[in-house]
């Protein structure tokens, strides 16, 4: 920051003061009415808001470059200074204690950043906003994340390998980390995070454990289920004193920390969460579009919220997942309930971010009234939910609790639309308190004599329209006109004079204004210890509050998923444990929304027992391979969520991860080739895939030489099939894998049917069996208006090539698999002829013997070859 040669004022020093304590933080300096920002600070907000860049000090010769906003519309520029990735810091003036009364000096009040964000003005309602906290132990890795609007705080112990997926699933808006990693910083760059370095002492592990038992008031963290000296409690600590920093308030509503279950849910890998487009879309980054935009009939923004939380986190427990489709069943059984339930719900106010503000102080009367409206809906929401059958559905009846004396001591209390603020008075209902009904009528009574004062006076000394105003320089005056001056009697003071007009005070007036004034100063003071007392007796029960606001969060899901169903004609797939898929006229979900209704083409999805496990999938350009591979992975997912499916019926079997690799993204950003980065998430699916996975790759390795490419692809379907046996979908332009199916007994072709007629293709879309005969890719090429030179010489080519691949039978060139070395030495043994006794070899569940059995089978297999 470039410091002026001239001495600078008093003002600009504290500035630079408190800049210097806050680096990298734009400072909105509070001057008057105005926030004023300075320096490089100022371009830019001018640059960001688009508001005028000035400077103080004009004729200086070194002018300082200033910008400013009126100070209520704070909300809406911090809004555009976070959002363009921005931390800011409010420097107030406030009282100076060590000099004398109504003295200020500035002072930072609060560091807003992204992820530290509470005020519903500047938070997305339908998204949860985390901070993400990352400490590296010394063998794993500490993760926290909280959601300071309404106080929900887990941790976690990760790994290297997973930190990035578990990042992309918790989607942070900002995360915090110990100064200096740059490792880190590379490794998590990418995601759409803000990165807030932390001094290393920050991260001190004892320091860190004290600071969470110090404010959650306990001698050990085992109340909450974890386990002390873990990173993770590390990366709690140093996140709750980040918290403290930014905040600079108490945080009461942060009152418990979840250690986050990994076991029990689906795993997606940031890829594949990227690929199926869950939440954005990959070219446009949109909503609109995604997963979750077909996915979300909420009418609250919790259930907004936790279904973004759902689509994260996938079950894959059986029983969990009956659970949830039982309460959907039921639900879209009853059309009428559903409806009912949507419509209270939709009346609801967001009850978790109400009650962090009631439980921090921030609560304004009309959040306490709109508290109130939304506890007085839960009576008739819970009658509406007795008597389910489904167990989750009796599970969160019993769940809501309706704070009944809470909603009563509210209504008792504050009117039914209380003022925006306390100074305007009027937010206690009269008849509650005899003291404040009393200043009231004072108050009142005294505005009566006013008035009649007014028409007494003008009576009496002869002066039409003399008038009664107020302000607060000299308080109630009479107002006379120019023209009846001279008939103000002399014990009338004068206390101003306009162009027109003269203002007087007298003795008679100043007495009932100070009856009126003090009784109103009186009644506006009593009303804010009133309700100060109101809110703090709210707070106590807060969690109470917050847990019912979960229950309807999920009640919202369930009844926006049943919705769905019903409007969108879903089904209930059935679950089971088997590596099957077995989904019969499937539509993908989202390109079924956006099409018009009938147009997009079902099909059939069967992988597993008894139809192979593995599928290849060739087709032309623009045929549907991509579609169909994602929507056997979005059904898939969509089932474990708790979701109904686009299909006529369904057989799912549990996957315990999803993998896909679909198409090239922007990798380029990363610093990596498209090739290298399709290759490492290839190695993480074979490294990490296991038997109750669902693989979906597109076009693996088409970002190299086709050679490499057909290699790669082909070894790639040989491992995933003989050695991890995921349900492996595969969508192909190389058309030489489908000689695959020859040697893999799991493997199918499937192709998406094309209709030739006199040179033209008509695609189907309908996913068929079969390897398709042909590429089309030239015919596409001619299509799109390639001259037609260039495509003949391109088929001279194709044949060319065609013929090199294959022997005069029609046969790949390419060598038969030698599998493990041990079957590669007995095939050499029996040459490659088939023999019963190799059958039975490769039919042994050796994973599933006793070395005994293995020993005894080995004896009795060598008897036959004897
Ligand atoms: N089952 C279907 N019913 C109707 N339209 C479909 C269907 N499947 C795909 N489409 C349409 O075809 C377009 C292309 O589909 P898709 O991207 O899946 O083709 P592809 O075979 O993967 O093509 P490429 O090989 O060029 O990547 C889709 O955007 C969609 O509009």
């Amino acid at each position: 920051m470039a410091k002026t040669g001239k001495k600078l004022t008093p003002m600009m020093e504290r500035y630079l003061e408190v800049k210097h304590q806050n680096p990298g933080t734009l400072l909105l300096f509070r001057m008057g009415d105005f926030y004023e920002l300075f320096y490089e600070d100022a371009e830019i907000a001018a640059r960001i808001l688009g508001i005028t860049l000035t400077s103080r000090d004009k004729n200086s010769s070194n002018p300082i470059p200033m910008a400013g906003f009126p100070h209520h519309s704070l909300d809406s520029y911090l809004y555009k200074l976070i959002h363009a990735g921005y931390r800011a810091a409010i420097c107030d003036q406030v009282e100076d204690p060590k000099k004398a009364k109504g003295m200020v000096k500035r002072e930072v009040t609060r560091v807003i950043t992204p992820g530290t964000l509470t005020d519903d003005a500047l938070l997305d309602p339908h998204e949860n906003n985390f901070l993400a906290s990352i400490y590296f132990g010394k063998s794993d890795i500490g993760l926290a994340w909280l959601e300071l609007s309404t106080g929900r705080f887990l941790t976690s112990n990760t790994t290297a390998e997973h930190l990035v997926d578990e990042l992309a699933r918790i989607h942070p808006a900002e995360c915090i980390f110990a100064e200096g990693n740059t490792a880190l910083q590379n490794a998590i760059g990418h995601l759409e995070t803000m990165l807030s370095e932390r001094p290393s002492w920050t991260f001190a592990e004892e320091e860190c454990e004290k600071l969470l038992l110090t404010h959650f008031g306990t001698k050990t963290l085992e109340g909450f289920n974890l386990e002390q000296g873990t990173p993770a409690i590390t990366a709690a600590g140093a996140l709750l004193e980040y918290v403290q920093e930014t905040q600079r308030s108490a945080i009461p509503h942060i009152n418990q920390i979840e250690p986050y279950e990994r076991g029990d849910r689906l795993l997606i890998d940031e890829a594949t969460r990227r690929s199926l487009e869950l939440t954005r879309t990959i070219r446009e980054g949109k909503r609109e579009g995604s997963l979750i935009s077909v996915l979300d009939e909420t009418v609250t923004s919790m259930g907004a919220r936790l279904l973004n939380d759902w689509i994260a986190n996938p079950l894959t427990s059986l029983d969990e997942i009956q659970k949830r489709h039982d309460s959907v069943e039921e639900i879209s059984q009853n059309p009428v309930l559903c409806n009912d339930v949507r419509e209270q719900l939709s009346k609801t106010y967001d009850l978790q971010r109400l009650t962090a503000r009631i439980a921090t102080g921030r609560a304004s009367a009309r959040d306490l009234s709109f508290l109130a409206q939304t506890l007085a809906l839960l009576p008739k929401l819970k009658a509406k939910l007795s008597g389910r059958k489904a167990e989750l559905l009796q599970s969160l009846e019993a769940g809501i609790d309706l704070c009944a004396e809470v909603r009563n001591e509210i209504e008792t209390m504050i009117v039914e639309d209380p003022p925006l603020t306390l100074n305007e008075g009027g937010v206690i209902r009269s008849g509650f308190s005899d003291e404040l009904d009393e200043l009231r009528s004072l108050s009142k009574g005294g505005k009566e004599w006013i008035a009649s004062y007014r028409n007494e006076e003008s009576e009496r000394v002869g002066i039409p329209h003399l008038k009664v105003g107020y302000n607060k320089v000299f308080g109630y005056y009479l107002e006379v006109s120019a023209a009846h001056a001279d008939k103000v009697p002399e014990h009338y003071i004068r206390k101003q004079t306009l162009k027109n007009q003269e203002r007087y005070i007298t003795p008679e007036l100043k007495e009932y204004e100070e009856k009126v004034l003090k009784a109103e100063e009186r009644a506006i003071e009593l009303e804010q210890t009133m309700f100060d007392t109101l809110r703090e007796k709210v707070a106590k029960e807060a969690t109470r509050t917050q847990r019912t606001a979960e229950v309807l969060a999920q009640i919202d899901v369930l009844f926006g998923l049943a919705h769905l169903a019903t409007h969108a004609g879903y089904t209930r797939p059935e679950m089971t444990t088997d590596p099957v898929l077995d989904i019969r006229e499937s539509r993908h979900p989202v390109l079924d929304r956006l099409q018009p209704s009938g147009e997009f083409v079902p099909n059939d999805v069967l992988l597993g027992e008894p139809y192979g496990r593995v599928q290849i999938i060739t087709g032309p350009n623009m045929a549907g391979k991509s579609t169909y591979i994602r929507q056997a992975a979005l059904l898939t997912l969509m089932a474990q969520i708790g979701s109904f499916i686009p299909a006529s019926e369904a057989r799912i079997g549990i996957a315990d991860r999803i993998f896909a690799r679909v198409g090239a993204s922007d990798e380029l950003s990363k610093g990596q080739s498209t090739f290298m980065v399709e290759m490492t998430e290839a190695a993480r699916i074979l490294n990490s895939a296991s038997d109750r996975s669902l693989v979906i790759l597109d076009e693996i390795g088409r970002g190299t030489s086709t050679y490499d490419g057909i290699s790669l692809a082909w070894s790639m379907t040989e491992f995933l099939h003989d050695q991890i046996k995921a349900r492996t979908l595969f969508a192909t332009h190389y058309h030489e894998l489908t000689e695959l199916t020859q040697t893999l007994k799991q493997a199918s072709n499937w192709n998406v049917a094309v209709h030739e007629q006199d040179g033209e293709i008509v695609f189907l879309h309908k996913i068929v069996e079969g390897s398709a005969n042909k590429s089309y890719g030239i015919h596409v090429a001619r299509l799109a208006g390639i001259p037609d030179q260039v495509i003949q010489r391109a088929n001279q080519i194709l044949a060319t090539l065609e013929k090199d691949h294959f022997d005069d039978s029609g046969q790949t060139t390419i060598p038969p698999r030698k599998q493990k070395k041990s079957m590669h030495q007995q095939l050499s043994l029996f040459g490659n002829a088939p023999h019963p006794v190799l059958d039975e070899i490769r039919d042994l569940n050796v994973d599933e013997m006793t070395p005994l059995a293995a020993l005894e089978e080995l004896y009795r297999i060598r008897e036959q070859l004897n």
